[in-house]
């Protein structure tokens, strides 16, 4: 252990701006120092031989891991850390002893290196602790490299702030279904899909009846809780898979992966009627009543024909015209 800290000293000499001592200050008071350091990092450190058998584990691995430092001693790296994605862990190491330099792996490449639980879960995206690994060398005194250096830093905060972030840029504020620009994104992904694969998906768009009169007769706050009410029932009634998104001020967007025209229409009509039996209540200001909704939809399936996405899409807005033109309240083809 004193040798492998001894050469980790050497290799922090090295490098600028990181913690240098001179060889002769290297007596046992700065190493018992050294190590209590080491010991109480709250950076994950792990020395592993070319065989992958642990050296070094200090105090927030065996925090981390529940494994102590005595129980990881010269066992397997991959033995100890399972859910380690072991052939790309094994690629970075390869590289390091290969080129005898540095190699970085970020949370946004591999969030989850470790398997390690987040320790500030309560505001967290995720239940899983987000790290930044570092690989380095350790050099011997004959100059080989027999040893790799692995540090775990933990950028839970960094990476769920972000995460937080890119949720919000991709969400529709008032409603909470994924906002246009988001949505498109995923409508146009899923268009290649289907031609790449020849699979089947529907799309439906669907409108608000005679919204324009809402707002001009209760206001524009009572036509944002119409919006909202819709919205809720579209995200109560969809699936896992179906891509929800708000794309204009009262017109909705539903992609249906793997779902033909006709059980397209089914779920268009689903949510048609619970729309037409949910009214959106008025409250007190309105002496209690009930304000009765209803939505016009356009339904189309992918087809190979479709040389843009917008063509797909173009289709289901002429379909919902139809609807609207047939008396509105109803699904189109
Ligand atoms: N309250 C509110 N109103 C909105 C919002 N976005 C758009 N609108 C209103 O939605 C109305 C849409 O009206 P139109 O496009 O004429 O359609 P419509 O009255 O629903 O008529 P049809 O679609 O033909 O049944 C306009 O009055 C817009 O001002 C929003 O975020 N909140």
């Amino acid at each position: 252990m004193l040798f492998l800290l001894k050469l980790q000293l050497q290799h922090l000499k090295n490098e600028p701006g990181t913690l240098s001592m001179n060889k002769d200050e290297l007596d046992i008071t700065n190493l018992h120092w050294v190590l209590q350091i080491l010991q109480n990092i709250e950076v994950g450190l792990i020395v592993f031989d070319r065989n992958y058998e642990v050296k070094v584990w200090n105090g927030f691995m065996e925090n981390h891991s529940g494994i102590s430092s005595v129980a990881a001693r010269d066992k397997n790296l991959f033995t100890l850390l399972p859910t380690l994605p072991k052939s790309w862990f094994q690629y970075k190491t390869e590289s390091v002893l290969k080129l005898g330099i540095q190699a970085h792996c970020n949370w946004q490449q591999e969030p989850h290196i470790l398997n390690f639980e987040n320790t500030r879960p309560f505001t967290a995206e995720s239940e899983l602790m987000f790290q930044n690994v570092t690989l380095f060398p350790l050099f011997s005194t004959d100059k080989q490299i027999h040893h790799i250096c692995a540090l775990v830093y933990d950028v839970s905060e960094e990476a769920n702030n972000l995460l937080k972030l890119k949720t919000i840029s991709q969400t529709d504020a008032l409603t909470q279904l994924v906002n246009r620009g988001h949505w498109q994104t995923l409508f146009e992904q899923e268009f290649l899909r289907c031609k790449r694969y020849e699979d089947t998906a529907s799309v439906i768009m669907m409108d608000i009846d005679h919204f324009k009169q809402v707002n001009d007769t209760y206001g524009h706050q009572v036509g944002d809780r119409a919006i909202q009410l819709i919205a809720d029932i579209i995200l109560e009634s969809q699936r896992e898979t179906d891509v929800c998104g708000r794309y204009g001020g009262e017109e909705f967007v539903i992609l249906l992966p793997k779902t033909s025209l006709k059980d397209g229409v089914l779920v268009a009509d689903r949510l048609r009627k619970r729309i037409e039996e949910t009214p959106l209540p008025l409250g007190k200001e309105y002496n209690d009543e009930q304000l009765k909704l209803t939505v016009s939809a356009g339904v189309a399936e992918f087809s190979n024909e479709f040389s843009i996405a917008e063509n797909w899409l173009e289709k289901a807005d002429a379909a919902l015209y139809e609807s609207k033109e047939n008396g509105r309240n109803q699904v189109s083809t």
